[in-house]
């Protein structure tokens, strides 16, 4: 199953950078396959002496199909198979950055017979496929490259490394080694010596634990790959924008005293702690009969619905108001919420400390101001904890959603296992579940894997990739 003993016929070809207009010096068009050396030799001309030699750079242009035209001035690179990231032969041009340099040497490319576009992740589906890569590393790289924070991209790497695949790997062989055993009992039972129901469902146990750790600790990372959706809620005025704009250390949203002021939903992308997370601020909730104030209050509901936290910010100056208990009522009752005051450089020092975090019988959890900044990190605090996001810190391994579902399945099919064994039901029907479990772990490491699954996976990818 991981390597493919015909190779692909078709040559692929994609921008492998990130391309906008007017952005980025150099842009990447990457060819793999069989007619990769032959469409660099055709589109690139190379003044003198150069030779084109496996992982040297040359220097040249890409001509148009005339060749008299220079569509842009290059730097290639050849890396013959099976010496590439594909396992195939690989071209990559370098181009000028930007859109049009790029777009127009593609398009040269995909005019050459045997060529057409790569699909989303299919430079990694053939990496492994050929064999050079892992699945969970090439998943790992798809990771790193969505990653939002510098903790992300760091337990990202621990996947690139192959973390993932020893671990997984491992755990799979020492149920093979169990499963052998059974099955030599079944086949040749009065051949071999007493088998140790004991000892082997006690490795079964072992393993079942490790594979649930596992899915524990990456469900305390899964905040660091996804991020959190931070959205701050409140009335008119309350200086929800002025708390953006802080946490974002810039002027992000507009801010006034005229209570109405956001219209629309505003995103900030920041980082706390490792943790990536889209603050979003809303516009303030009221009744209006203003129609576009109106509009904008409907997308601030929106808001809430995908948040996973509200901030219901209330102005301390005015006090816990009976319009601030309506708009509590109205959040989603399973939507982790922080109760927070603003404004408290205008409480007089000791009021603000004789208000011991009560007002009008709510427990408010911070108070701070948006203005001078007291508080801020006591907010930062309470966000990632009421996320669990702080949990995340020590990780070193985190299994993407799919693994984690793979690896809970083969965990389930572990415990079935030892429910046949208590129930002392025959060795062939503790093997049943003891393969379920083998297979759900291969399909993790793409040892079982079947292409349709690969496709679904890889087509999650990003183009060039
Ligand atoms: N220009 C460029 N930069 C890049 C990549 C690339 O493909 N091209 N990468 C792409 O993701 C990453 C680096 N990863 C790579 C992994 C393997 C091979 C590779 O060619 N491996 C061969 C040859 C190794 C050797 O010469 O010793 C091999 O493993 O056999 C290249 C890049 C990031 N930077
Ligand atoms: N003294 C003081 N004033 C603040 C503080 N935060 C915001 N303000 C002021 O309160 C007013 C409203 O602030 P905004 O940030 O626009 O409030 P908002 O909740 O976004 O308002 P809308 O978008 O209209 O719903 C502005 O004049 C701010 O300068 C604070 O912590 N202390
Ligand atoms: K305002
Ligand atoms: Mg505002």
């Amino acid at each position: 199953m991981m390597s493919s003993p015909i190779p692909h016929q078709q040559t692929i070809a994609a921008v492998a950078t990130a391309v906008a207009p007017g952005q980025g010096g150099i842009a990447v068009v990457r060819l793999s396959g069989p007619a990769a050396e032959v469409v660099g030799r055709s589109v690139v001309s190379i003044p003198g002496q150069q030779l084109w030699v496996s992982h040297r750079v040359l220097y040249g242009h890409v001509m148009d199909e005339s060749g008299k035209e220079r569509i842009d001035e290059v730097l290639v690179l050849l890396m013959k198979g099976p010496r590439s990231f594909t396992g195939e032969d690989v071209v990559e041009i370098h181009c000028h950055g930007g859109l049009m340099a790029v777009q127009r040497v593609l398009e040269r490319v995909l005019a050459q017979p045997h060529v057409r576009r790569a699909l989303p992740g299919e430079f990694s589906q053939r990496a492994v496929l050929n064999g050079r890569l892992d699945l969970t590393q090439a998943e790992a790289i798809s990771e790193l490259v969505a990653a939002r924070s510098r903790r992300a991209a760091q337990l990202a790497m621990t996947g690139v490394d192959g973390g993932i695949q020893r671990r997984i790997t491992s755990l799979r062989e020492r149920l093979l080694d169990q499963l052998s055993e059974l099955e030599a009992r079944v086949d040749f039972e009065e051949d071999l010596p007493p088998l140790d129901a004991a000892e082997l469902l006690l490795e079964l146990q072992c393993v079942r634990r490790e594979l649930e750790q596992l899915v524990e600790d990456a469900k305390r990372g899964d905040v660091l790959r996804q991020g959190l959706q931070v959205a701050l809620v409140g009335r008119p005025n309350v200086g929800k924008s002025s708390l953006l704009n802080r946490l974002s250390r810039r002027e992000r949203a507009i801010v006034t005293d005229l209570p109405g002021t956001t219209r629309d939903v505003l995103e900030s992308e920041i980082v706390l702690e490792g943790v990536p997370i889209t603050l979003v601020d809303t516009a303030g909730i009221r009744a209006t009969k203003d129609a576009l104030e109106q509009l904008g209050i409907d997308r601030s509901h929106q808001a809430l619905a995908a948040a996973d936290v509200a901030v219901l910010v209330f102005d301390l100056s005015l006090g816990w108001t009976a319009d601030d208990a309506a708009l509590l009522a109205q959040i989603p009752d399973d939507l982790p919420r922080l109760l927070v005051g603003n404004k408290a450089d205008l409480q007089p020092a000791s009021m603000t400390a004789s208000l011991s975090n009560e007002v009008d019988g709510k427990t408010v959890d911070v108070m701070l101001s948006a203005l001078t900044g007291q508080g801020e990190e006591a907010l930062i605090e309470a966000v990632l904890k009421t996320c669990g996001a702080s949990e995340a810190q020590g990780l070193v391994v985190a299994l993407n959603q799919r693994q984690q579902d793979l690896a809970a399945t083969a965990a389930i099919a572990l415990a079935r296992t030892q429910e046949a064994a208590a129930q002392k039901l025959p060795w062939d029907f503790w093997t049943i579940d003891l393969r379920q479990a083998i297979s759900s772990l291969g399909e993790i490491t793409g040892e079982e894997i079947t292409e349709a699954v690969l496709d679904r996976i890889f087509s999650r990818f990003c183009i060039g990739k």
